[in-house]
């Protein structure tokens, strides 16, 4: 029996699985048949005693309820990063339903697919509230990847998502052109504002000035590498939310994560003024207004 298996082919769950292919075999699977060396079944992968799912935060819950079965003990890694809209949940909460806590870690940290793919040195954080999880994935990570272990789940949860929408926001400034001050500032009140929300959750402050806080927003909210920040410029530009996404083609979880922020903000009173500029630029409101309401705050 095959040790590990990558559910989800996209762009992560394919990097993903080049990076755990180089020191064993590694299936992978996903909805649509890809040709990818190792490409299994469904079944099979859920064979596997080690499990890396890497399918987007907003469409997991009805993905597990419908496809998972968790019988035989397996441990989880999830590499999404996102807070559910509907709901207002973290993955963590979701995946409880279904995997016992001491048998799941979540992966952050700066990490662009693209670079990973390529074999590019890259530090990654497996966050478990079991240390057993990290010792039984880390020896799996090629040399290329330093893996390092927290067990602040929460904290990197919030950390991971939150950055996508910080890295709109840093696209529609730099969309605007508002120069290099203005980024720094906003890269950095958002680093403020993930620490101030994640507070309220009971996560870590180093979380948020580690790699999966600082490390994975000042990656994201400064390259074009970035989903998010494509979406951001998109936005600044004009173009309309449907069009930008129906170009990009891939997940951008920046995008529902906004209104995730702003329904757990409203709920638990966190001031959180650049995730709520992002999700009412997101519904239709003028980026240059919300730059006004930004400064004037
Ligand atoms: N791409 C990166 O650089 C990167 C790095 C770290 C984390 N992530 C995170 O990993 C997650 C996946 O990102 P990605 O880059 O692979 O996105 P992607 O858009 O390239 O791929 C998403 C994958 O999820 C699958 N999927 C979507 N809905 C599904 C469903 N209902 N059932 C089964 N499969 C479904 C799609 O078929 C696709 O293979 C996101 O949460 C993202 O934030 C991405
Ligand atoms: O392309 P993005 O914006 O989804 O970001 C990808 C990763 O999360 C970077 O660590």
């Amino acid at each position: 029996m095959a040790e590990i298996a990558v559910i989800g082919a996209g762009k992560w769950g394919q990097a993903l699985h080049f990076a755990l292919s180089q020191k064993q075999e590694c299936f992978i699977t996903s909805r649509t048949k890809r040709d990818i060396k190792n490409f299994v079944s469904l079944e099979k992968a859920l064979e596997c005693q080690h499990l890396v799912i890497a399918i987007p935060a907003q469409e997991i819950r009805e993905w597990l309820k419908n496809n998972f079965i968790y019988t035989k003990g397996q441990k989880i890694l999830v590499a999404a990063k996102g807070i559910e809209a509907t709901t207002g949940e973290f993955l963590n909460e979701i995946y409880s339903d279904y995997v016992p806590e001491k048998n799941i870690g979540f992966i952050s940290g700066p990490s662009f697919a693209a670079e990973v793919i390529q074999g590019l040195p890259c530090a990654l954080v497996l966050n478990s509230t079991s240390k057993k999880v990290y010792d039984k994935f880390k020896p799996f990570f090629p040399d290329f990847i330093k893996v390092y272990y927290s067990s602040d789940v929460t904290g990197a949860e919030i950390a991971g998502a939150y950055k996508n929408v910080l890295a709109i926001a840093s696209g529609i400034c730099d969309g605007l052109h508002l120069g290099n001050n203005a980024r720094a500032s906003l890269i950095s009140r958002g680093l403020v504002e993930m620490q101030r929300f994640g507070k309220k959750f009971g996560a870590k402050k180093s979380s948020f000035i580690g790699l999966s806080g600082a490390g994975d927003l000042f990656l994201t909210a400064s390259s074009t590498l970035s989903r998010n920040y494509r979406v951001g410029l998109g936005l600044a530009k004009g173009e309309k939310l449907e069009n930008i996404l129906k170009e990009l083609g891939e997940v951008a979880e920046g995008v529902k994560t906004a209104e995730a922020i702003y329904k757990l903000s409203s709920e638990h009173f966190i001031y959180s003024p650049i995730a709520r500029e992002v999700k009412l630029i997101l519904d239709g409101k003028p980026p240059k207004e919300s730059l006004k309401d930004l400064i004037s705050d």
